[in-house]
């Protein structure tokens, strides 16, 4: 049996805009494809924070300048657009990396829609930085002229935030299913998916909302009954005191200890904060492993050698 792996990309695997992207997928394709070369059963996840910001920043501007002509585009569906822009650069790089390699494996990517509770507290508290970093003057100004809501990011710069429900189902969860079965390398719940609530008649309804893609990568990898959640972020490991003198990285780690230094403060919100969440939960809901690493290490992180391994044995 090999083993299923979902591999979830951080914003290092695609770069922050158009031609960033181009360049950092064929770094991405090289990393992934090491990962099946060495037979693992791969399932991709990514984030969008940055690409469904610009969008939908793009789009506000348009519409402002001529309503009529530009109607406005809602965040559900820049979310939706994110998907499809970051799917095509990624299956395009996989497929030419794994040509290459003479490796015969379709790739796909599929439009993915995540079902959200109406009711869920996070709608009435922005807290999912998106789209580009600013200085806090421009911050306030944004806020100010285009009807905004901003926030530091883990002292990286201030960014706009945007409502961040928890994923409670993948709609297309059978189709993801079937594709995997029949080896395809499937690219799914890209940017956290798009987030919907049911409506009357069957109908799925948009809301303005990002969802997480390390809680989304988590749900996904529960529902396919992945043996291994992988998050590749730009650290090669999870610190404590981190960015201080005093820094210790972690090698492994229980849910149990990781609970307690959640609760002792060591991880930034909206940054490695919904990873080691993420990464916890899944261990604890299924007995299986997370591990949290960087793109270049995945290979060796996979193999023991590195990375925090988030396991309760
Ligand atoms: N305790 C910690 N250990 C390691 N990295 C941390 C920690 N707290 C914050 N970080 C920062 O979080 C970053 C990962 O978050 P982010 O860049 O938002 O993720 P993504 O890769 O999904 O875009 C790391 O690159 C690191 O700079
Ligand atoms: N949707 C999401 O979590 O995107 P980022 O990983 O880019 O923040």
């Amino acid at each position: 049996m090999m083993t299923k792996v979902v591999v979830a990309l951080g914003g290092n695997a695609l770069g922050n805009n158009l031609k960033e992207q181009m360049e950092a997928v064929k770094k991405t394709a090289v990393n992934v494809v090491d990962l099946i070369e060495e037979d693992y059963e791969v399932v991709l996840a990514h984030g969008n924070g940055p690409q469904a910001g610009m969008i939908k920043l793009a789009m506000d501007e348009m519409t402002v300048k001529d309503p009529k002509k530009y109607p406005p585009v809602s965040l559900s569906v820049s979310v939706a657009m994110s998907q499809t822009y970051i799917g095509y650069d990624l299956q395009n790089a996989l497929r030419e990396e794994m040509l290459s390699r003479k490796l015969e494996k379709p790739v796909v990517t599929i439009a993915t829609q995540v079902e959200v509770d109406p009711n869920d507290p996070a709608f009435d508290k922005p807290t999912k930085p998106i789209g580009r970093f600013m200085s806090k003057e421009e911050a306030m100004q944004a806020a100010m002229e285009k009807d905004i809501v901003v926030a530091e990011d883990a002292g990286r710069g201030y960014r706009q935030v945007v409502a961040s429900p928890k994923p409670q189902e993948i709609i297309e969860i059978e189709t993801i299913n079937h594709l995997i079965s029949a080896n395809e390398l499937v690219i799914t719940c890209g940017g956290g998916g798009i987030p919907v609530i049911k409506g009357e008649n069957n109908h799925l309804q948009g809301v303005s909302a990002v969802i997480d893609k390390d809680f989304c990568s988590a749900l996904l990898a529960e529902t396919i009954n992945a043996d291994f959640l992988i998050i590749l972020t730009a650290v090669e490991q999870v610190a404590l005191n981190f960015g201080t003198p005093e820094q210790k990285n972690l090698a492994k780690v229980s849910p149990y200890e990781l609970q307690k230094y959640i609760n002792q403060g060591h991880f930034a919100p909206g940054s490695m904060l919904p990873k080691v969440e993420a990464a916890m939960n899944f261990v604890k809901q299924t007995d299986k492993k997370a591990l949290i690493t960087s793109l270049e290490k995945a290979k060796e992180g996979l193999a023991g050698k590195t990375g925090t391994l988030i396991t309760s044995n």
